[in-house]
């Protein structure tokens, strides 16, 4: 049995960024992961310009003015913002400049126009600027032309999609979307839609892997519920596998008469990396590659098992696979408002919130029985508590790690 350290860099280590991109418009970037570099040949300013309304000036005519005698210059030219200005500002000139506008040649500093007083041609500047080059940006400071803007591997959002439109960069490469095959096992499982009989469970962790799989930006290809029969597991792992970059399966993994999955993996040429791990819940999880370069994930069947599993094992992966640089899971330290309790024999996940408590993050166990069958009170998890191995309690007012980020 691996420890949960050992087991994530087993798994990481069969994972490498996958090859396949795709191009896509700017407008339909947001969410994906980026797959090239993107620089500019634009500076960007693009071109000196005014961060203020008011009056483009020569430092050296007015930083000496002050209110009592105060300095007055000629406005020469009115430069709204997108107009290029034509003319030159010369000792004793100003141009009415406004913000976004293009700095006239021969002035360097903006006086914002509060600090001012106009008089028909003329205009009295009655503070003088702090220094040169003051509410003038200047091309190029915030980024020159040629340079990295944004790196391959990065995810795409509101702030990237800001920056890429900036850029011009109006078409993309992206990483295509993993393909995540789904497949519930059990002969007492039936669809939400039927009628439950006695000793039937409805799955749900098909529903809960779709959804997971989704919210990580990977295609989910649900596949149903497979019977516990050999014949019928073997030809839905040979199709998932040909067809799908990752196969995640619920049940049949422990060593009940009935749990087919490992053997099955052997017969059809899958190295079987991990057996179990020293996790609660989520011991008895199947990690395999395939000659083909699938993965497969033979998750515990209970269902918060199999939910843990995948935030702790499977969402890594999949961000890894997906191309994302930043794979690895999010770890927070934090106050625990109730105690929490362990026999001390695997590493245990609890479920609960991280809420912001009087400004200071704190977790709360989810109300009710921690069981790994009990997917009732898994619903408003944000965050597992980690009690180590070996340890047996963590007191109330304590910290806590957690893990976090959940995709829900
Ligand atoms: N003798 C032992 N028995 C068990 C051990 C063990 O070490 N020795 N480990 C236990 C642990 S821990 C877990 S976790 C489970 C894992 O079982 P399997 O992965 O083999 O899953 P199943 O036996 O098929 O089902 C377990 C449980 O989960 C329910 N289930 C299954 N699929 C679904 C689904 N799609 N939706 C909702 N619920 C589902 C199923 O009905 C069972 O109740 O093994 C323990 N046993
Ligand atoms: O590990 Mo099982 O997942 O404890 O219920
Ligand atoms: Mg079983």
């Amino acid at each position: 049995m691996y420890s949960v350290k050992e087991a994530e860099s087993i798994i990481l280590t069969q994972i490498q960024p996958q090859q396949e991109t795709e191009k896509v418009s700017l407008e339909a970037a947001f969410g994906r992961i980026l797959a090239e570099d993107i620089s500019s040949d634009l500076d960007f300013p693009y071109w000196d310009n005014s961060a203020m309304d008011g009056y483009a000036v020569r430092y050296e005519d007015v930083k000496d003015t002050n209110p009592e005698n105060p300095v007055t210059l000629k406005i020469i030219a009115e430069i709204p913002a997108g107009k290029v200005p034509e003319k030159i500002i010369q000792p004793g000139e100003t141009a009415r400049i406004f913000t976004g506008a293009m700095l006239p040649a021969g002035s360097d500093t903006i006086i914002m126009q509060e600090n001012t007083q106009q008089k028909g041609e003329r205009v009295a500047i009655l503070i003088p600027p702090e220094k040169i080059g003051l509410f003038v940006r200047q091309r190029g400071t915030f980024y020159q032309a040629g340079n990295t803007l944004l790196k391959a591997g990065i995810a795409i959002n509101s702030p990237e999609i800001a920056v890429l439109a900036t850029a011009q960069a109006t078409e993309l490469t992206v990483f295509s979307r993993p393909k995540v095959a789904i497949f519930s096992t059990g002969d007492e499982l039936i669809n939400p839609d039927e009628t439950l009989q006695k000793g039937q469970i409805i799955d749900s962790n098909r529903y809960a892997l779709t959804a997971f799989v989704a919210s990580l930006g990977a295609i989910p290809r649900p596949l149903g519920i497979i019977k516990d029969s050999p014949e019928l597991l073997r030809e839905t792992i040979r199709k998932a596998v040909n067809s799908s970059a990752i196969v995640l399966s619920t049940g049949g993994v422990s060593v009940g008469d009935y749990d087919y999955i490992e053997g099955i993996l052997g017969e059809l040429g899958a190295e079987i990396l991990i057996r179990s791990v020293a996790i609660q819940p989520g011991k008895p999880l199947t990690f395999a590659t395939f000659p083909n370069g699938c993965i497969y994930f033979g998750i515990p069947g209970n269902p918060v098992s199999a939910l843990v599993s995948c935030w702790r094992f499977v969402q890594m992966a999949i961000k890894k696979l997906s191309g994302l640089t930043d794979y690895q899971n999010k770890f927070l330290r934090v106050i625990t408002r109730d105690t929490l309790k362990s026999k001390g024999q695997r590493e245990v996940y609890l479920w609960g919130k991280i809420e912001i408590i009087e400004g200071v993050y704190q977790f709360q166990l989810a109300s009710g029985q921690h069981n790994s069958a009990n997917l009732i009170n898994l619903a408003g998890t944000n965050a597992l508590a980690i009690i180590p191995q070996g340890k047996t309690t963590i007191q109330a007012g304590e910290t806590v790690e957690v893990m976090t980020g959940l995709p829900l």
